[in-house]
């Protein structure tokens, strides 16, 4: 018997807990079971008392102090002592039935999903493939203010796609805070975005993300590498990181307002649809009047 889940997951401050908090919400009003795991040791503030916190555990603050560790220093500490007792885990998680969605409230330091193997050591755990038997997917978050400014918003892209390669799980991307830019961005805007369009960039609206020209970046020529080291060809660059996201053409945004049910709903939907979860629930029983009704259609 399968699990499922959702890992909540990107930068500082995008509105995890937040979106976590809509999800909880939401799926109590639709009558569905959720258990909710923090996975952040710095957390403080929570909608929803965790069901499974990894602060009882360990904490960072205690980390920090016993072992002299600065904040990131200290969360890497307190991963690698959760993968030594993923027993921590899987007594909590496993009595858990296929109804359940297990929602995983991450941190928000991005080298936890760009660069540092303990993530995918865990969702190794976690996943189908291992003990816990979990389908899942990530939810990854980024901030809809970031639209406002493009290289922030193809940052944010290239983290979220740097996040899609380390972890190997259906992703579902979500730009969060969506009631932050309503009345700045209009939809047409918007939709570029969703899609991100690489040809946002051609878009001479800014001095800063200009790009002149069909020119692109080539790596083996010293010319176009000095040319951007000097500063002389950021468009270039632009250009270069715009075809990579556009080559990959797996990156799309929902849209989450979390004081919207719908688009919650919306994003629960996607979620739902990634992980498989309405396939593995057991259809239901027909009822004796089902059949009576039945019966009586067909005469
Ligand atoms: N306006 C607005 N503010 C939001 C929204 N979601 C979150 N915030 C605010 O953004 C801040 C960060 O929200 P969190 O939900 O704590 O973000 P997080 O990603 O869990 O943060 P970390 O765990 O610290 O990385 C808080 O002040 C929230 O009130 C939103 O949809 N709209």
């Amino acid at each position: 018997m399968s699990k499922f889940g959702v890992l909540v997951m990107g930068p500082a401050g995008a509105g995890k807990t937040t979106f976590c908090t809509a999800l909880i919400q939401h799926l109590q009003t639709v009558r569905r079971s959720c258990f909710y795991v923090n996975l952040d040791p710095a957390a403080d503030n929570f909608g929803y008392t965790p069901d499974l916190d990894i602060r009882d555990l360990i904490s960072l603050e205690d980390v920090m102090e016993e072992m002299s560790l600065g904040p990131n220093g200290g969360l890497i500490f307190c991963f690698e002592f959760l993968l030594q007792n993923l027993d921590f885990l899987s007594t909590a998680i496993d009595p858990l039935s296929e109804e359940y969605l297990i929602i995983f409230d991450l941190p928000g330091q991005i080298e936890l999903y760009t660069h540092i193997p303990l993530l995918p050591e865990l969702i190794k755990f976690l996943s189908r493939s291992g003990p816990l038997n979990i389908s899942l997917c990530a939810a990854y978050l980024l901030e809809a203010t970031f639209v406002v400014d493009k290289a922030k918003f193809f940052a944010g892209t290239l983290s979220a796609m740097s996040a899609m390669i380390m972890m190997e799980l259906p992703h579902v991307n979500i730009l969060s805070k969506m009631d932050l830019v309503k009345g700045q961005v209009n939809n047409t805007q918007l939709k570029k975005f969703v899609n991100a369009d690489a040809n946002l960039l051609d878009e001479e609206d800014t001095g800063r993300n200009e790009v002149v020209g069909e020119d692109v970046l080539d790596v083996n020529n010293p010319n176009d590498v000095d040319n951007v080291m000097s500063g002389g060809s950021f468009q270039k660059l632009n250009r270069a990181v715009a075809r990579l996201i556009d080559d990959f053409s797996m990156i799309s945004f929902l849209r989450l307002d979390v004081n919207d049910e719908d688009s919650v709903g919306d994003i629960l939907s996607y979620i739902d649809n990634a992980i498989q979860y309405h396939e593995a629930q057991e259809p239901r029983e027909p009822k004796e009047s089902d059949v009576d009704n039945a019966t009586w259609e067909n005469d």
